[in-house]
């Protein structure tokens, strides 16, 4: 039977893509619903259909992740997109993304947007510095630039990617900088979809650069409502780097003696910030209420 990847789901139809790049609408068996099983845009499926015609999905793939905002699974990269200003850019937000995005196993990529309606960039410069010193990538885009945006094309390749960012950063600016590519390679396919056609609200996967994003933003639950105490330090990419030389194996680096990331922070290696935030947020899902 063959396999494909469901790149949009409506109105309880999934419409699986495969690798000749043919579109097959299809149904979820009806064991599904007994078993609780609902496929995600995303998936990979096995499925079956007999001379174009409409198909059934028999099979969802092992997912590696899935996001409830949007519904959608096995993605490999979130775009955080963060303005310079309007709204201005705010480190303690963008730590909370980064945190929510590494505890879902997703890798980030940092945009910084507006970079046109700065007049000193200094400091935004040095955020972008540090940021790329643990191990991010950081893009600074301007829409006034649409050459340079196009930048972030390469990190697309052969991944599935979500763009996310508060609202007014600049999310669909982005995007409309980078469709018109899409609509030159997926005509075809998106005049057999109808695309444009419906107004329903749905997920989807754009095909862009030989990779695919999601055409609604991710991530607009910003709480920590999924994760543990103990497992904020590991969503921290310096912090980790540092830990082997904690006197205490599985130190939190809040009380324990001879903490080395506590001693980095002291000497200024890590960012006062970074650990300021890191606190805050073991805080807030230590006083999260139980939930029963
Ligand atoms: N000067 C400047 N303005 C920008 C840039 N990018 C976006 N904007 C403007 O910022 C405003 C918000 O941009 P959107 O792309 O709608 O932002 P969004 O993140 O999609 O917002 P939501 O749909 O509310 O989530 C618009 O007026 C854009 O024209 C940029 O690089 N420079
Ligand atoms: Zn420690």
């Amino acid at each position: 039977m063959p396999e494909g990847k469901i790149v949009k789901a409506l109105s309880g139809f999934y419409y699986v893509l495969t690798a000749d790049g043919k579109i097959t609408q299809c149904r979820g068996r009806g064991v599904f619903r007994k078993n609780k099983i609902t496929p995600l845009v995303g998936d990979s499926v096995v499925f079956q259909a007999e001379n174009d015609q409409e198909g059934y999905i028999m099979d969802v793939l092992p997912r590696k992740n899935e996001l409830v905002r949007p519904p959608i699974a096995n993605i490999d990269q979130a775009i955080l997109v963060f303005s310079a200003m309007e709204p201005e850019f705010s480190t303690v937000l963008l730590d909370r993304f980064l945190v929510l995005i590494e505890s879902k196993g997703v890798s980030p990529l940092i945009c910084i947007s507006k970079m046109d309606l700065l007049d000193e960039d200094a400091k935004l410069l040095g955020f972008a510095d540090y940021y790329r010193s643990i191990g991010y990538e950081v893009l600074l885009t301007s829409t006034k630039e649409p050459e340079q945006l196009k930048e972030i094309l390469p990190y697309l390749k052969e991944k599935s990617s979500v763009i996310a960012g508060q609202s007014g950063v600049g999310k669909s600016s982005l995007l409309n900088v980078l469709r018109p590519e899409l609509e030159l390679k997926t005509d075809n396919i998106s005049s057999h979809l109808g695309r444009g056609k419906h107004t329903t609200r749905h997920v989807e996967l754009m095909e862009i650069n030989n990779g695919f994003v999601a055409d609604t933003p991710g991530f607009s639950s910003l709480e920590f409502l999924e994760m543990e105490a103990e497992d904020v330090k590991d969503c921290f990419p310096e912090f980790v780097e540092k830990s082997h030389d904690c006197k205490f194996r599985g130190c939190t680096h809040l009380k324990e003696p001879k903490c080395a990331v506590k001693a980095a922070v002291e000497k200024e290696e890590i960012a006062s910030y970074r650990y300021k935030h890191y606190v805050s947020f073991v805080e807030e899902i230590k006083d999260r209420k139980p939930r029963y």
